[in-house]
């Protein structure tokens, strides 16, 4: 892999290009506009001086991941010349589906696109583009320089020997692949999502209060994070999206989204990235 392309710099793109950059692999980050690419930038320096800070890499290394990272507000421009396309943005179908269009477009024919959605079919965004052979999910966790995994997963049309190339640039960036077939949520989301959600009844139910739910599930479970907490980090629209996903996928009402997540996401309460979620945030 000699060079890639991340879309969208937001919570996932950002620590994507960090864990590229981190490893040598020269990144195109391509956002909306120049501010929102800064605003990326910004995030991806505070994370790596953290890692300085904690002496896991010296300021050389810094200086260096930084020098890989080149930002971009052209999609054409930024993917015409890389290997490698993961795509990041918004957890919407129609708009996964424009960005490819442009990407498709516009990158070199052996290029392989990526795109880093939770939830939905890669069969049906790969089945959009000009080569379903040549498209797979490549889907890593929050925080991205943090989590060791990432879920690859197989559209029916991809080729093994891109599964292979994606589970070998999964290693380089000193992350696990898993391998997973192809339906709505993959693994992880379909195990996890219906406990955020059923996290989020409780409280909606008056059963407890968010801090509550949270001690229950660290304390009485060992999870680093209460579901609603997770939730926050993650997202509430992220999750809301998800959900809506594994409903509409399965035709099963066990994943209907909480009235409570849609009424808090409607109100622009989004977790950590809008200051508030079930916790307010600095
Ligand atoms: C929705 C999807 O499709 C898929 C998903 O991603 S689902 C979400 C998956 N993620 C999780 O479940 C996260 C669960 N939470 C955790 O693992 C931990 O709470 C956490 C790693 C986020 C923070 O851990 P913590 O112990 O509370 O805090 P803290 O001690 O400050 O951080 C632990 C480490 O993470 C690092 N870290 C924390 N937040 C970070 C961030 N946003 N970016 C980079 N590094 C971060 C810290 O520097 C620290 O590093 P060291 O271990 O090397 O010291
Ligand atoms: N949050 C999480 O914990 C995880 C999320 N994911 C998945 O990753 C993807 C991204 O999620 P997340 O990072 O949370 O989302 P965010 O909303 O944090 O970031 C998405 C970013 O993409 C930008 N964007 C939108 N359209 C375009 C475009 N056409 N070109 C370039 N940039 C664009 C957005 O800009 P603007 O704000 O202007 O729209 C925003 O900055 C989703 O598919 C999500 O399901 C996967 C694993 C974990």
């Amino acid at each position: 892999m000699k060079k890639v392309a991340v879309i969208g710099g937001g919570t996932m793109g950002n620590g994507i290009c960090h864990v590229f950059a981190m490893n040598g692999i020269p990144v195109n980050l391509v956002e909306m506009n120049q501010e929102l690419a800064d605003e990326a930038l910004a995030t991806i320096d505070n994370n790596l001086e953290r890692m300085v800070k904690k002496e896991k890499i010296d300021a050389d290394q810094k200086v260096q991941t930084l020098e890989n990272i080149e930002t971009h507000t052209d999609t054409t421009k930024a993917v015409n010349d890389v290997d490698l396309i993961v795509e990041a943005v918004p957890e919407n179908f129609e708009l996964k589906k424009k960005v490819f269009a442009e990407v498709d477009e516009a990158a070199p024919e052996k290029a392989i696109l990526a795109s880093n959605t939770s939830s939905i079919s890669i069969t049906k965004l790969a089945a959009t583009t000009s080569r379903p052979e040549r498209f797979i999910g490549m889907h890593f966790f929050n925080p991205v320089p943090i989590m060791k995994l990432v879920e690859v997963v197989r559209g029916l049309d991809t080729d093994s020997e891109v599964v292979e190339t994606i589970e070998e640039t999964a290693e380089l960036l000193e992350k696990n692949p898993v391998e997973v077939a192809d339906y709505p949520g993959f693994v992880s989301n379909r195990v996890l999502m219906p406990m955020i959600n059923e996290a989020i009844y409780c409280v909606y139910e008056g059963v407890a209060e968010p801090e509550d739910v949270d001690q229950v599930m660290k304390l009485g479970m060992a999870h680093p994070m209460g579901p609603l907490r997770l939730a926050d980090f993650i997202g509430l629209d992220v999750c809301l999206d998800i959900l809506n996903v594994l409903y509409e996928g399965f035709k099963d009402s066990k994943y209907r989204p909480c009235p409570l997540l849609v009424k808090m996401v409607d109100a622009g309460k989004l977790g950590d990235k809008s200051g508030e979620g079930f916790y307010k945030h600095d």
